[in-house]
C-alpha cells in the first residue's frame, strides 16, 4: 500500500507527463495547420526550395566549406526577410480568418481548393450552356490565394454561392458585369468583371484578348481559367500559361475531376488519420465559408 507522501510524489512526477504531452499536442496541432495553410503547390515548392537551401548550408558548414557556407547564409537571411513578401496573401487570408473567428476552418481537411461537388456540377452545366448559346465567358478557379495586384482590375465583389444561374445571368451580354472574368476562390463567386493581366505570348491567330488573358492569369498564378468562346462556342482549359482547347464539356469534366474530386491521392501534407478524425468533425455540409449569398 502506498501512503499519502508517496501518492502525492506519484502525482507531482506525472504532472510534468501530462504537462509535456499538452505541449507536444499543441505543437502538432500547430504544424497541421500550417500544412494546411501551406498546402498550395506553389507554396509547397517554395517551402521545398527552402528546405534544399537549408540542407545545403548545414552540409557546407559540416565539410568546412567556407566560401559556399558564407553565400548560402547570406541568400537564407535574404530569403528569411522575404518571406513576409513571399506569403503575404496566405499570411494575410490567415490573420483574416483568425481575426473574424473562422480557426476552426482552418481545421477541415482539403481545405485549399476545397472541393464542393456540387458547385463543380453548376460550373460545369453553366459553362455548357453558355458554350451552346454562344455566350463569351472566362472564369477563374483559384488554387492558392491570388495577390490583387497581380490584377488590372479586382473588379465588383460578389462571395454568393457559385450557381448556373448567377454565372449565366453574369456573363449575359447585357449585363453590367460580363465583361472580364470571374474569379473562383474556394468554390464561391468572389468577384466578376475582373480584368487579368495578358499574356506576352502570341496566341494562336484566331484567339484574342479573352484567350491572352486566361493565358496571362495562369503563367503568373496556378489558377486554372476556363475560357468559352463567343465566336464559336468552344471551350478552352488554360494551366500555367497554356491553353488545352477545344475541349467537349465531358473533356473538361475529367480534366476538373481528376484535380478536385476527394478520391483524388492525398497530397504531399495531407495526414490521413488526422484529416478522417477533422472530417468526422467537420463535415462537409458545414465547409462553405463567408457571408452574404
Ligand atoms: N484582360 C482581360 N481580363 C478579363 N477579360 C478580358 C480581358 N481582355 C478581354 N477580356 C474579355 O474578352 C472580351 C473580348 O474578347 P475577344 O473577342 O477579344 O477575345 P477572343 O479571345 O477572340 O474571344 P472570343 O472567341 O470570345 O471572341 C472582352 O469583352 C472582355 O469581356
Amino acid at each position: 500500500m502506498n501512503g499519502p507522501l508517496e501518492q502525492l510524489s506519484g502525482e507531482l512526477a506525472l504532472r510534468p507527463l501530462i504537462i509535456s504531452i499538452l505541449d507536444w499536442a499543441a505543437v502538432g496541432l500547430l504544424l497541421y495547420l500550417a500544412f494546411q495553410l501551406i498546402r498550395q503547390t506553389r507554396t509547397v515548392w517554395l517551402i521545398r526550395g527552402f528546405l534544399i537551401l537549408s540542407g545545403a548550408f548545414f552540409l557546407s558548414n559540416l565539410l568546412g566549406l567556407t566560401t559556399l557556407n558564407f553565400i548560402l547564409d547570406k541568400i537564407l537571411i535574404g530569403v528569411a526577410v522575404a518571406v513576409p513578401v513571399i506569403f503575404q496573401p496566405e499570411l494575410r487570408r490567415f490573420l483574416e480568418q483568425l481575426g473574424r473567428g473562422e480557426i476552426f476552418t482552418l481545421l477541415k481537411p482539403d481545405r485549399v481548393p476545397d472541393f464542393e461537388k456540387e458547385a463543380l456540377d453548376e460550373l460545369l452545366d453553366a459553362v455548357q450552356d453558355l458554350s451552346e448559346e454562344r455566350i463569351g465567358a472566362l472564369i477563374v478557379i483559384e488554387q492558392s490565394p491570388i495577390d490583387d495586384r497581380l490584377l488590372q482590375d479586382p473588379g465588383d465583389t460578389m462571395d454568393a454561392v457559385l450557381s448556373k444561374s448567377l454565372l449565366l445571368t453574369i456573363f449575359y451580354p447585357k449585363t453590367r458585369l460580363h465583361d472580364g472574368a470571374v474569379l473562383v476562390r474556394d468554390w464561391r463567386i468572389q468577384s466578376a468583371s475582373v480584368i487579368l493581366p495578358m499574356s506576352t505570348q502570341i496566341p494562336a491567330r484566331q484567339l484574342g484578348t479573352r484567350h491572352r488573358a486566361a493565358m496571362g492569369i495562369t503563367e503568373q498564378t496556378d489558377a486554372l481559367c476556363i475560357v468559352v468562346s463567343e465566336e464559336t462556342g468552344s471551350i478552352s482549359l488554360a494551366e500555367r500559361g497554356k491553353l488545352q482547347r477545344p475541349l467537349t464539356v465531358e473533356q473538361l469534366a475529367e480534366a476538373l475531376n481528376r484535380r478536385y474530386r476527394r478520391d483524388q491521392p492525398p497530397s504531399v501534407f495531407t495526414i490521413p488519420a488526422l484529416s478522417d478524425w477533422t472530417r468526422k468533425l467537420f463535415p462537409a455540409s458545414s465547409s462553405q465559408s463567408g457571408n452574404s449569398d
